[in-house]
């Protein structure tokens, strides 16, 4: 076996791995034990870890065939979630629904996703400005309401209760998804313990988590079925993909993974990028010179007159950078979805079991400082040469996962983030925030120990950098209500923004008289 800690009959290392910020134990131990890539045991359980980019790509990447599954996750199982292709392993139902997210997305297609991209960055701007202090739930707003419009074809507004389905969902799944916090992913025989037996907390905890699963699988799905038979169906995955049915297979079994990939778009992409736009903007307030610098990349480039498109994305090099860096310096998904080995293979001299769950320590590759000097600092620099980016340094892709089960939507997550920031930065200022003593109040800069881990919350302030940018705002909503009351009449979700939408036109005429 690969190096790692002293084992222990029966239990393994069962009681000396980590129970939270694993990823940063294991990258430690790599150093211990003088290998990047590291064996332990979890009561008869194999695990894997592999701590470099190089490790990561001969096993993920060149043996991909064998590094592509996923383990049997009972407490997921019990939850609802076997319907998740995030999860499925890797064969005939996987290959169907991730096949047809990359028909409907391919990463060469922009115009898939960018101008819904842009619309719903545009309404969250108009949000920030009626309440900064709740800037976290409108950057999960922000990512809600892109992924249901993508994948349902639904017109969202702000606070939008069916974004509150993924919301509750991914609470259960990310709880559910840690493999060491229930008994039964040791010993799957306990699933046939009946619930009313002493310590089965657990079973009844998977009933409600399965209520939330479910209805965030169907709800959305059901609804953008009847818009498609009202004839109120707006372009998206399940409306495009519903129209192409193919008459000579079964129309149920189509539907099932029309409707699972859908859901599937709709919880892998609401949450995971929430973290990095809430992580950018801690960055903000905790490295205000860096901002100085963005701010004045956008006043060269773009000016003052208009807010920065997916066009000028060629032209602005340090915002480029900050997208990098903001998802280089904290790992979303540390050990992305725990891959597992369905052969027995060899590395390095290393046996490597059958069975094993391998745990691509993203973390640990986006820390390396032989790719990433002083990786602790948040630097966007590190990615640019004479004012252009670097193509020698590495991208920071781990943080998207490895090989075939890479993140299908890193370029719809990419390119929301660079949206989002340049149009940010172009229009606001983000400080730190001050307590009704006028004292500064520093953020903790402290993250949660999560399957997706998010900044943990923070105050802060954004306004407005002047009265233009503050105009600049209006006419960016007044169009996007224009171009949805167009576009997308009879197709609203639930939610009134009517109030802030009538402002924004008032505030427009006025401008204009
Ligand atoms: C910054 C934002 C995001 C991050 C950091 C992220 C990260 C990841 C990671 C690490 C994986 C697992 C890869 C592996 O198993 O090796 C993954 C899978 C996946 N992601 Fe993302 N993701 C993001 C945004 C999105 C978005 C916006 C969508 C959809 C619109 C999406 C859809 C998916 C799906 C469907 C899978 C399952 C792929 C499979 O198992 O074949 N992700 N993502």
């Amino acid at each position: 076996f690969p190096p790692g800690p002293k084992k222990w009959p029966l239990v393994g290392n069962l009681f000396q791995l980590p129970t939270s910020y694993e990823w940063e134990t294991y990258a430690h131990w790599s150093e211990v034990y003088g290998s990047d890539v590291l064996h332990v045991s979890a009561a008869g359980t194999s695990i894997i870890i592999v701590n470099s980019w190089k490790a990561a790509y001969d096993l993920f990447e060149k043996k991909s065939s064998i590094y592509s599954s996923r383990v049997e996750n009972q407490m997921l199982l019990l939850s609802g979630w076997d319907w998740l292709f995030a999860f499925m392993p890797y064969g005939n139902a996987w290959l169907q629904r991730r096949k047809l997210f990359q028909k409907n997305f391919h990463p060469s297609d922009d115009a898939s996703h960018r101008p819904r991209e842009r619309e719903y960055v545009h309404q969250m701007l108009r949000a920030l400005l009626d309440t900064p202090e709740e800037f976290m739930e409108h950057s999960r707003d922000l990512m809600g309401a892109i992924t249901l419009s993508l994948g349902y074809g639904f017109k969202v507004k702000p606070k939008d209760t069916i974004i509150n389905l993924a919301t509750e969902a991914v609470k259960g799944l990310a709880d559910a998804a840690n493999l060491n916090a229930f008994l039964v992913n040791s010993f799957p025989a306990l699933k046939y313990v009946p619930s009313w037996f002493p310590g089965t907390g657990w079973k009844r905890q998977a009933r409600i988590w399965r209520g939330w699963t479910l209805k965030m699988r169907d709800v959305p799905f059901e609804k953008s079925l009847r818009q498609i038979a009202e004839g109120t169906a707006t372009p998206s995955l399940v409306t495009t993909s519903v129209s192409n049915l193919d008459e000579s297979l079964d129309r149920e079994e189509q539907l099932t993974i029309i409707r699972d990939t859908a859901g599937s778009f709709f919880i892998a992409g609401a949450d995971s990028a929430v973290s990095a736009i809430n992580n950018f903007v801690l960055m903000m307030i905790c490295y205000p010179e860096i901002q100085n610098k963005a701010q004045a990349e956008l006043d060269r480039v773009i000016g003052r007159g208009r807010l920065p498109d997916f066009s000028d994305e060629p032209s602005l090099p340090y915002i480029n950078a900050l997208v990098k860096e903001s998802l280089r310096c904290h790992a979303i998904t540390p050990f992305a979805v725990p891959h597992y080995l369905s052969e027995d293979d060899e590395y390095n001299g290393y046996y490597l079991p059958k069975g094993s769950i391998v745990l691509g320590n993203a973390w640990a590759i986006t820390h390396d400082k032989e790719d990433y000097p002083e990786p602790f600092e948040f630097k966007p620099e590190r990615f640019l040469k004479d004012g252009k980016l670097n193509a020698e340094v590495r991208e920071p892709t781990a943080a998207f996962g490895f090989g075939r089960r890479i993140c299908p939507g890193r370029h719809i997550a990419i390119s929301t983030l660079y949206l989002s920031i340049a149009t940010i930065l172009s229009v606001f200022r983000i400080e730190k925030a001050v307590d009704e003593n006028g004292r500064v109040i520093v953020p903790s800069k402290e993250y949660t120990s999560s399957f997706i881990v998010h900044p943990k919350p923070f105050k802060c302030s954004i306004k407005p950098r002047s009265n233009e940018a503050e105009k600049l705002i209006s006419i960016a909503l007044y169009l996007v209500v224009t171009r949805i009351s167009k576009n997308w009449r009879g197709s609203s979700t639930s939610g009134s923004h009517s109030e802030t939408e009538k402002r924004a036109e008032e505030k427009v005429k006025i401008w204009r008289l």
